[in-house]
């Protein structure tokens, strides 16, 4: 070709001049006017810098062609005249392939941009690839036709199952856009409309804007498909319809349809714990918190996102929404941890362990210390032991533990907590006194733990000892001596003289032969904690009893509600040593708190999941206290009975006479039926103290204080615990009410409320108006016009009203607490100093069960 001006080039490629230069310019052509020579080389130059600037340097690239195309068309769907709107895409890459291309380009080097080659290549070249155009062109519209042929079919079908579904809106039916080669045939149905299973079949209710708006959020969905996958079967096959409609993109390509297979839907195994947040529940399926408010609400509970559900609740919706509920327990953590603790090894034969029990004054503590000093100390430096609870004595026979808190307190505290420390009972009753009302609380006690007794009959060493009368009583209460044919061996023992301690040790040796005590000295250490305080020293100090396996120094120990590594193990006397073997009492430091008697320790591996599980006991705790408040309200024991199958109704009875106690506990055990047992687990005559109030917990017992109150100690258990104590002052009330709650006639109740009270401290007698008690007020408020009651050592001994109320000498309605008042008591002289005057109302109540 020969050479031509720049006008000439142009007019030749369609381009204007000035453009045509300046690009010639930029290819390093110092073309400057129109009418400037463009050689050959020069057009090649120019060429090479253009494909150079386009970016097509890339040889595979070079020859492809891409196609746009849009077609809409309306097809009628003969159903009801209604027609459908079908749009389609088309995006098309069309590649040369050398075959091809060699013969209709037989000039490689100007092949290059499809538009560029067009304009560049001499006449031949342009001519030769506009055939391929045009061909390719034909046969992309006949794959289009094709397309709308497949399409229109579709449409058709979609609007079949429309009339099928019974819908009376025939919606346009959105056509995806396609990519790449991907043919347009096989449209899947419209989606349904979300979460309505009913409406599976049903075609869309979008638009056909909102549809290509759906079309664009495809993508981001595709991310979130997993998850509303896990959504239920439901959303799991909407997924997939989008899933399938979706990927008749790139990822399958070669022309051929991607329809993609429906997958399996993931069916996750989600854990509940008894109690779950709606959105923790949402988390465990994978799946957005609404969707379960959703189901919920399907399944017609409205619930919020915070809101917790039971764990029945929660299966259900996991079930629902097509998953497999398991159901965890709270305490699994508690109980895994428990079972991965291995227990077993040889066993050998442990002392037992044993509280000594019996009436004031008859000398409990005195036959603890001989016992203690007389043995402990054996062999021991200085001898000096520290009190720490317990300690234990060896004899020829292996030892024995002994619980070093005397009374009842501490053995009932202990079974409180469910716990049994206890092997055996000694029961010391004074050869002089005999059998009194404690030493029948803690047969009482005794028979209630199932724990056998020992009858120490002590001080024998004192003048008018009447053993038989001993026995006599004791039998009465089911205490017989083996002398009288039963089962309990009585030892004559003087605490002071020592006598007849060495016989007691074998007696009691004699009981846990019987017992056949076992332990494994090789596992890992268990037991239970006697008592712990904090020591300002070294911080909180435990004394547990291992009754099984060995602590160690280092040991992670759980212990009730705390936990710790054991910093030092101190003996009773007061010695540091690096284990304990089983029935041996120690001192622990190292917990975070003090755990309480009665609570059970043991030594786990991991201290995080210790930990775990005294984090949560500490919050079980709080639960489980509210839930036994409600059990053992005597309304709710006996509603409680039909589903529970209680049949039994304890109760701590406390009176202010005999008389009057014997004659409520006749009554209350005559109301007993074939189903409903009422058992007085325990009655004495005074004050309701702590050990009733632990009683009444250990053995889900309501308290009755009859002209009896409760003292501080009892007042605090009975408060922490929530049990459920009753004050009485007429016996047919009494009665009454238990009856009244057995049979469910639940008449109206008058409860009383006490409002204040005031304690004497001193009393001023004037020759008008009597005994005036100078008195502080201790708790809540005085009235002038309330009801009083005159307590002495907690028992009532005179109910009635107030004659006066002073302050200084003025007369006044009501005196509030850390008051000084003058009271004057309505036809009542005898108050003395250290009474108490306890102000009441008498409130109605409305009764429920
Ligand atoms: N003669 C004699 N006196 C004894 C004997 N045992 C205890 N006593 C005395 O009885 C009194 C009460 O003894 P404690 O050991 O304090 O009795 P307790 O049962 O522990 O009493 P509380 O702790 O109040 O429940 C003390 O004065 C002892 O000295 C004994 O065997 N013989």
């Amino acid at each position: 070709m020969s050479d031509m001006t720049v006008k000439d080039f142009a007019a030749k490629v369609g381009r204007d001049v000035p453009r045509l230069l300046e690009q010639m310019k930029e290819a390093g052509l110092d073309h400057a006017s129109e009418n400037a020579v463009v050689s050959e080389e020069d057009k090649h130059k120019l060429l090479s810098f253009l494909k150079k600037s386009h970016g097509d340097e890339d040889d595979a690239s070079k020859n492809r062609i891409t196609l746009t195309r849009k077609t809409r068309s309306r097809i009628k769907t003969g159903e009801r005249g209604k027609t459908i709107e079908v749009q389609v895409r088309k995006k098309r890459t069309y590649v040369k392939s050398d075959e091809e291309e060699k013969p209709k380009a037989p000039e490689p080097k100007h092949s290059g941009p499809r538009q560029l080659v067009g304009d560049m290549a001499d006449s031949q070249q342009a001519k030769a690839e506009k055939d391929v155009r045009d061909a390719e062109e034909a046969r992309v519209r006949e794959a289009e036709q094709a397309k709308v042929r497949a399409a229109e079919k579709e449409a058709r079908e979609a609007a079949v199952r429309l009339a099928t579904a019974k819908t009376q809106e025939v919606p346009e039916v959105p056509v995806p856009e396609l990519d790449d080669n991907q043919p347009s045939e096989e449209q899947p149905p419209a989606p349904p409309k979300e979460g309505r299973s009913d409406r599976r079949t049903a075609p869309p209710k979008k638009t056909a804007a909102k549809a290509k708006k759906g079309r664009r959020d495809d993508e981001d969905r595709g991310d979130r498909e997993e998850r509303k996958r896990g959504g239920g079967a439901k959303k799991v096959k909407r997924a997939e319809r989008r899933g399938g409609r979706r990927s008749g993109g790139g990822s399958q390509g070669g022309g051929k349809h991607g329809f993609q297979k429906p997958t399996q839907p993931i069916v996750r195994e989600v854990s509940i714990p008894e109690s779950i947040s709606v959105a923790e529940l949402a988390d465990k399926m994978s799946i957005k918190s609404n969707e379960v408010i959703k189901a919920m609400f399907n399944m017609g509970a409205a619930v919020t996102i915070n809101q917790t559900i039971d764990q029945d609740t929660a299966a259900i919706v996991v079930e629902e929404m097509g998953h497999k509920a398991k159901l965890v327990k709270d305490d699994a953590l508690e109980t895994e941890m428990l079972a991965g603790i291995s227990y077993e090894g040889e066993e050998i034969t442990r002392s037992p362990v044993v509280t000594v029990m019996g009436h004031v004054d008859h000398g409990k503590t005195s036959l603890l210390d001989h016992i203690r000093r007389a043995k402990v100390a054996t062999g021991e430096a200085g001898g000096i032991t520290q009190h720490i609870g317990a300690y234990h004595v060896e004899d020829q026979h292996g030892g024995v533990t002994f619980l070093d808190t005397p009374g009842h307190a501490a053995f009932t505290a202990m079974r409180a907590r469910g716990a049994k420390a206890t092997d055996v009972v000694i029961l010391v009753v004074a050869a002089d006194d005999g059998v009194m009302p404690q030493t029948i609380e803690a047969i009482e006690h005794s028979k209630a733990a199932e724990v056998p007794i020992v009858v120490a009959v002590n001080k024998i060493d004192k003048p008018g000892a009447d053993f038989d009368r001993i026995r006599n009583e004791l039998s009465q209460h089911g205490v017989i001596s083996e002398e009288w044919g039963g089962d309990t061996q009585f030892v004559h023992v003087s605490a002071k003289t020592g006598e007849g301690i060495e016989e007691l040790l074998e007696a009691i040796q004699l009981v846990s032969e019987v017992l056949e005590l076992k332990a494994v000295p090789e596992a890992p250490g268990k037991g239970v904690v006697v008592e712990s305080r904090l020591d300002k020293g070294r911080g909180p100090v435990a004394t547990v009893l291992v009754q099984n396996g060995t602590l160690k120094k280092g040991d992670i120990v759980l212990a009730g509600l705390h936990y710790g590594r054991v910093r030092a193990l101190t003996n009773e006397l007061g010695k540091q040593v690096a284990e304990v073997g089983p029935a041996m009492p120690v001192e622990i430091q190292g917990l975070d708190g003090t755990p309480d008697a009665g609570d059970d320790f043991m030594v786990v591996a991991d201290e995080r999941k210790a930990r775990e599980v005294a984090n949560f006991r500490q919050g079980k705790y709080r639960e489980v206290r509210l839930a036994r408040q409600q059990k053992s309200k005597l309304e709710n024991m006996f509603s409680q009975m039909g589903q529970d199958e209680v049949a039994k109704v304890n109760i701590v009875l406390k009176a202010d006479v005999q008389g009057s106690l014997e004659a409520i506990k006749g009554a209350l055990e005559e109301l007993s039926t074939d189903e409903v047992e009422v058992a007085v687990v325990s009655s004495g005559v005074g004050g309701i103290t702590g050990t009733d109030a632990n009683l009444a917990l250990a053995s889900d017992a309501i308290v009755v204080g009859f002209n009896v109150r409760a003292d501080v100690a009892a007042r605090e258990i009975i408060e922490r615990e929530g049990l459920d104590l009753r004050y009485y002052s007429v016996i047919y009330q009494l009665i009454d009410e238990v009856k009244q709650a057995m049979s469910g006639m639940l008449a109206p109740e008058w409860r009383e409320d006490i409002v204040g009270i005031a304690e004497v401290r001193d009393v001023f007698r004037a020759p008008k108006i009597g005994a005036v008690a100078g008195c502080m007020v201790v708790e809540g408020s005085v009235h002038r016009n309330k009801k009083i009651r005159v307590l002495r050592e907690n028992v009532v001994i005179y109910e009635g009203e107030l004659e006066s109320l002073r302050r200084f000498k003025d007369d006044v309605q009501e005196v509030r607490s850390g008051m000084e008042c003058g009271i004057g008591v309505k036809n009542y002289n005898d108050v003395q100093a250290g009474d108490k005057i306890e102000v009441f109302d008498q409130i109605r109540v409305e009764r429920s069960l």
